[in-house]
């Protein structure tokens, strides 16, 4: 952390800075712009429609690094609970209006940032790619579901109906919903503006107002989002976006007695201490989507002539898609043990092929995860466990300018009770285990805090549905993974979370419901 000179930025640097952002729609542009700056790239937040730099001049900002280089990218200074104060009250002031704008309004706008969004897909995969670490070819994945999540909210709330009931002949009751209040969205690093748009599309189509906040590593596409709302003409203050780290940012913007409810996505812990700071806030809605440790269940049927090659893609893409830095990513595998040494082979080499580091793999997100991960290689190598693909990455100086690099692992012989299979590891490393009977691999499936997905790979259609039904995670893939449909319900058990969102689920989040009971006669 250090601190920022704000008179450096004034609101004109601050939008020529925007507008050379902007232009940027290749990744050898946007490196030559970022190589060719003095002072590094300060991003504002986004408040009541204004690109805007924290008040105080004595704002401290987190250096944000590029995980391919280790090299400087921006700065984002940690709005202050004053700035959150104001972000909010502009949120409010929004409310009164948005709130009471009509459906086929709202709708149009969220089009409008939808049709943008698509003009500009590749200014975006460019940007996320650079911040985060992935390929360019996953964050176009990404940006076009970003697209999606405005495109699905937009349609949702015009078809929306509300059924009457006549109860007993003696009363009418319809269900009356109105829009919640202000929210804070909070998001992580690993898909930065996928699962920020998530929560913005759906808050902003039930009539809610926002004070959005990224994750401080990966900040950059939500600025961006910012001036983009600008050019879609989205009334001020319907989404403010503040930038800055958990503990002042997050922290102040939770606990407000201003803010009507919070979704975040991001991890167990700082679900916690969400849930305790907000717990004598009965009112707030809480939605939380927290870690994950996933199983893959791989029964000997998948692994059949026809289906063998389907199993080991899926099972290779659910560990290693995005470095294995998706909640939703099967880190265990576990294998019916008459297939467990085949399994073992042919999955390392597909992934050996697959999985190639700087062409199909990112780096990591940033050196601290870097090297959260690497202590957990080394725990692997004192623990024996026996490394089929991959290794102990290097020791890496914070000003090291190699990258954040971590090839795909691929763990055997690791006993259940070692770390390595109970923490989130939240990168490319997979572990893989035998089971003997089906009930075996539901109890391993299940002997984790988390619950929040799990893959079945089998052939067997009554199994699919008797294993799928016992195991205790809030979405099932079977013979699939990543399978989105918008309207279902998305989050998870135990330790990964409370509240589902997606379709009606999003709208119980953002919405307040009465009943109304009117007397039939
Ligand atoms: N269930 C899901 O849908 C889902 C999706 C993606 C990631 N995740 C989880 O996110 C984690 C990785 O992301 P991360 O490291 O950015 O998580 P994190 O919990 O450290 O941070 C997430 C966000 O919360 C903010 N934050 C931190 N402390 C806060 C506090 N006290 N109050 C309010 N906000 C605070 C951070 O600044 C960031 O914006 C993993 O555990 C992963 O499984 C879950
Ligand atoms: O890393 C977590 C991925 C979460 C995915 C979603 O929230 C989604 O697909 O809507």
């Amino acid at each position: 952390m250090g601190t920022l000179n704000p008179e450096e930025w004034t609101r004109q640097a601050l939008q020529e800075c925007a507008d050379a952002i902007w232009s940027c729609d290749t990744l050898e542009k946007a490196a030559s712009f970022v190589r060719a700056r003095r002072t590094p790239i300060c991003l504002p937040n986004y408040v009541a429609g204004e690109l805007k730099l924290p008040s105080s001049t004595s704002t401290a900002f987190i250096d944000s690094h590029e995980p391919k280089t280790g090299a400087l990218l921006y700065r984002v200074p940690c709005a202050q609970p004053e700035d959150i104060d104001e972000a909010i009250r502009h949120a409010k002031l929004a409310f009164q209006t948005w709130s009471k704008t009509s459906r086929a309004e709202r709708s149009r706008h969220l089009r409008r940032v939808s049709e943008l969004l698509q003009e500009h897909r590749e200014l975006f995969a460019v940007w996320e790619s650079i911040d985060q670490g992935k390929t360019l070819e996953r964050a176009r994945i990404e940006v076009d579901r970003a697209i999606s999540n405005f495109s699905y909210f937009s349609t949702y709330i015009l078809h929306e109906q509300t059924a009457a009931r006549v109860v007993d002949g003696v009363a009418l009751t319809y269900e009356h919903r109105s829009p919640a209040g202000v929210f804070a969205l909070i998001s992580p690093w690993n898909m930065p503006l996928y699962l920020l748009t998530w929560k913005i599309a759906p808050c902003m189509a039930f009539g809610c107002t926002a004070v959005a906040k990224p994750s401080e590593i990966t900040s950059m596409t939500a600025y961006l989002l910012g001036v983009l709302f600008q050019k879609a003409g989205i009334p001020a203050g319907v989404v403010n976006i503040v930038l800055g780290d958990g503990q002042t940012t997050g922290a102040a913007l939770v606990a407000s007695p201003s803010i009507d409810g919070v979704s975040f996505t991001g991890g167990t812990q700082t679900g916690i201490a969400i849930r305790r700071s907000t717990a004598h806030q009965i009112r707030k809605h809480l939605s939380l989507e927290l870690g994950g440790k996933n199983p893959t269940m791989v029964f000997a049927d998948s692994m059949g002539p026809v289906t063998r090659d389907r199993t080991i893609r899926i099972a290779g893409s659910a560990a290693f898609e995005n470095q294995g830095e998706i909640c939703l990513c099967g880190s265990r595998i576990y294998v019916e043990r008459s297939i467990y040494s085949d399994f073992v082979r042919q999955f390392t080499e597909y992934v050996r092929e697959k999985y190639v580091l700087g062409k199909t793999v990112g780096a990591v997100a940033s050196w601290q995860h870097y090297n959260k991960i690497r202590g957990y290689l080394q725990l692997a190598a004192e623990e024996n466990a026996t490394f089929n693909l991959g290794s102990v990455p290097a020791p890496l100086d914070k000003d090291d300018n190699r990258g954040y690099w971590i090839a795909p692992v691929v763990l055997t012989d690791v006993a259940p009770s070692s770390r390595l299979q109970r923490d989130e590891i939240f990168g490319p490393v997979v572990t893989i285990s035998p089971f003997d009977t089906e009930e075996e691999a539901v109890r391993l499936a299940n002997d984790s805090e988390y619950g929040l997905a799990a893959v079945l790979l089998t052939t067997d259609g009554a199994r699919m549905r008797r294993v799928g039904e016992q195991v205790e995670a809030g979405l099932v893939w079977v013979n699939c993974w990543l399978v989105r449909e918008l309207g279902t319900p998305f989050g998870g058990m135990k330790n990964s979370g409370t509240g589902r969102e997606g379709g009606e689920y999003s709208r119980d989040v953002f919405t307040v419901v009465r009943t109304l009971h009117l007397p039939a006669s």
